[in-house]
């Protein structure tokens, strides 16, 4: 089943334009000036449920503003947007029960309340039953490890338990849509990886749908499946990881290559990038790959040969830079 569908969305944002300086900041109280920003530019796409999709682009590519839209929190200019078979800004009840909004860099939980005491407030919004809420509470604690948290005031949290908590509040009423802005901002590599297992784990036994942003590219390659990519707020991208990294594939290879001290590279030696006694780092053009690999298989002295997957943030780079 179709979880979204977006048809011709546009965003235009109009913003007042104030000058530096007392004298110039005076006269647009009489003159305003105002300017148009495009923040998302005619794009459409579809999302079936239990997708994760990575939504991903550089700052000011439009995405927050797209999941906003998703969310039901701003207005399109124009374009029409269906999500979970209903218009997002009628904010039916059934809907906002439905959807669960994690932003990273903005917390919901107020941080002067305890863990569990704001996590009852979350019960009482969305209506969860005490039987409900104890079942889950257990089963989200457990699953993120912040059992021990509970009692604690949510300011005297670290970073990262406190973004464990904000995702258990966000999914203690079970949403069918997630949509999660830089969850793993500002958290260490454990618990990056920690969030990481536990969307994973839940999208597995849920079958949730979930748009994840985050610049943390690692977020993107180890959850999702299916990527849109933002530019100027321009869609400019729909479709698998696999096949972007297939249809976007940089140039030149990186290839590993271990060996023992005898090695003769000579035939080969533009190619080296950096070399000490036992390993040689090859950048290789594609066109040049398979005469290289079968040099450098032809060698006794050849341990071991490793062709480096290309980095998705190679990849954007080279892609949206050049
Ligand atoms: N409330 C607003 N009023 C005016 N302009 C806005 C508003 N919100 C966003 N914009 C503009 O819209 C564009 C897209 O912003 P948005 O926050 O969606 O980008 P983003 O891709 O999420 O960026 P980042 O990665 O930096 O978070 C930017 O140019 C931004 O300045």
């Amino acid at each position: 089943m179709r979880a979204i569908e977006v048809n011709s969305l546009t965003k235009c944002f109009k913003t007042l334009q104030k000058d530096i300086g007392i004298k110039n900041s005076l006269k647009s109280l009489f003159k305003r000036e105002y300017r148009n920003i495009l923040a998302l530019d005619d794009i459409s796409f579809s999302i079936e449920e239990g997708e994760v999709i990575g939504l991903i682009g550089l700052n000011g590519a439009g995405k927050t503003t797209l999941l906003k839209c998703l969310a039901g929190l701003i207005y399109p200019t124009k374009g029409e947007i269906k999500v979970l078979n209903t218009n997002p800004w009628n904010k039916e009840n059934d809907f906002l029960k439905n959807i669960g909004f994690i932003m990273g860099q903005r917390g919901q939980l107020s941080l002067d309340l305890s863990a569990i005491d704001a996590l009852k407030i979350e019960k009482e919004i969305y209506e969860i039953d005490d039987e409900w809420f104890k079942e889950e509470l257990d089963e989200l604690c457990q699953l993120m490890r912040v059992d021990h948290l509970l009692k604690t005031q949510l300011r005297k949290v670290s970073l990262g338990e406190r973004m464990k908590l904000e995702i258990i509040s966000v999914l203690l009423h079970k949403p069918e849509l997630i949509l999660l802005d830089e969850p793993t901002i500002g958290l260490d590599f454990i618990a990056q990886d920690n969030i990481r297992k536990f969307l994973i784990q839940y999208n597995n036994e849920h079958n949730s749908t979930m748009i994840v942003t985050s610049h943390n590219l690692v977020d993107i390659e180890k959850l999702c499946s299916k990527i849109l990519l933002l530019n100027n707020g321009k869609l400019i991208y729909d479709g698998s990881l696999e096949n972007f990294k297939r249809l976007y594939a940089l140039k030149k290879k990186t290839i590993i290559v271990n060996h023992k001290e005898s090695t003769n590279f000579d035939t080969i030696l533009k190619f080296i990038k950096k070399q000490d006694k036992f390993k040689t780092i090859l950048e290789v053009p594609q066109e040049n790959l398979k005469e290289v690999k079968t040099i450098l298989g032809s060698q006794e002295s050849v341990t071991q040969i490793t062709i480096e997957e290309d980095k998705l943030e190679d990849i954007l780079s080279n892609m949206l830079l050049n």
